[in-house]
C-alpha cells in the first residue's frame, strides 16, 4: 500500500512487467520506422520516464522534441487543455510519433493531434504506455498501447497525483 497526501494506492504494473513492454514497443517503433528518420514528440510533464526509457529501447535514427501541454487537475480532467509549450519545430512532410504516458478521456490527444494535423506532416502515429478504453470520449486511435487499464486513476512512472508520485519505478492504483 502506498499513501500519497489524501489518498491510498495499490500496487498495479511492477518495474518489470513495464520494462517488457517498453522493451516490446521500442523493438516496433524501430522496425516500423526504420530509415524513415521520425520526429518524436513527447508530451510534458507526465511522459518523461516513459518517454526516456522507450528512446532507449530503440534503435533507429530519429530526432526528439516536446511539447507540454495538462488537463488534468488533482484525480480528475478539467474539461479543457492549456497549451504550456508549444510545437517549435517545422513539422511539414515530417513523420511524427507522439509519445504519451496516458490517454484517459482523449482531450488532450485530440488536441494535440489537431495542432501537429495542422502543420502537414507526412504521418502522424500515437504511443501510449497506458489507455484507459472505458474512460474516452473522443475517437483516439491510439497505434502502440503499452497496456489497456481500467478506468482508475493511477499514478507512478512519471504520473502524479497532486504533483507527487512520479518518481516511482512502479505504477499504482487507487484504493
Ligand atoms: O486523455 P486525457 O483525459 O486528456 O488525460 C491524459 C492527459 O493527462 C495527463 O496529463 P496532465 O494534464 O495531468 O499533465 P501532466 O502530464 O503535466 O501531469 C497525461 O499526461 C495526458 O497528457
Ligand atoms: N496521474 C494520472 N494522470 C492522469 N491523467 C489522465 N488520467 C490520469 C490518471 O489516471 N492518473
Amino acid at each position: 500500500m502506498l499513501k500519497i497526501k489524501d489518498k491510498e494506492f495499490i500496487p498495479f504494473l511492477t518495474e518489470e512487467e513495464i520494462k517488457r513492454r517498453v522493451q516490446d514497443l521500442g523493438r516496433q517503433i524501430s522496425k516500423d520506422y526504420q530509415g524513415k528518420n521520425p520526429l518524436v514528440l513527447g508530451v510534458l510533464n507526465g511522459v518523461f520516464m516513459f518517454f526516456s526509457d522507450l528512446m532507449k529501447e530503440t534503435d533507429i535514427s530519429l530526432e526528439v522534441s516536446f511539447v507540454k501541454v495538462a488537463s488534468y487537475e488533482s484525480t480528475g480532467s478539467t474539461g479543457k487543455v492549456n497549451d504550456l509549450i508549444g510545437l517549435v519545430e517545422d513539422i511539414a512532410g515530417r513523420h511524427i510519433i507522439i509519445i504519451e504516458d496516458i490517454v484517459d478521456t482523449g482531450l488532450s490527444m485530440s488536441h494535440l493531434l489537431k495542432l501537429v494535423s495542422s502543420k502537414s506532416p507526412k504521418s502522424i502515429a500515437i504511443v501510449s504506455l497506458l489507455l484507459k478504453p472505458e474512460a474516452l470520449e473522443q475517437p483516439i486511435e491510439v497505434d502502440y498501447v503499452g497496456f489497456e487499464i481500467p478506468n482508475k486513476f493511477v499514478v507512478g512512472y512519471g504520473l502524479d497525483y497532486d504533483g507527487e508520485g512520479r518518481n516511482l519505478k512502479e505504477i499504482y492504483q487507487l484504493k
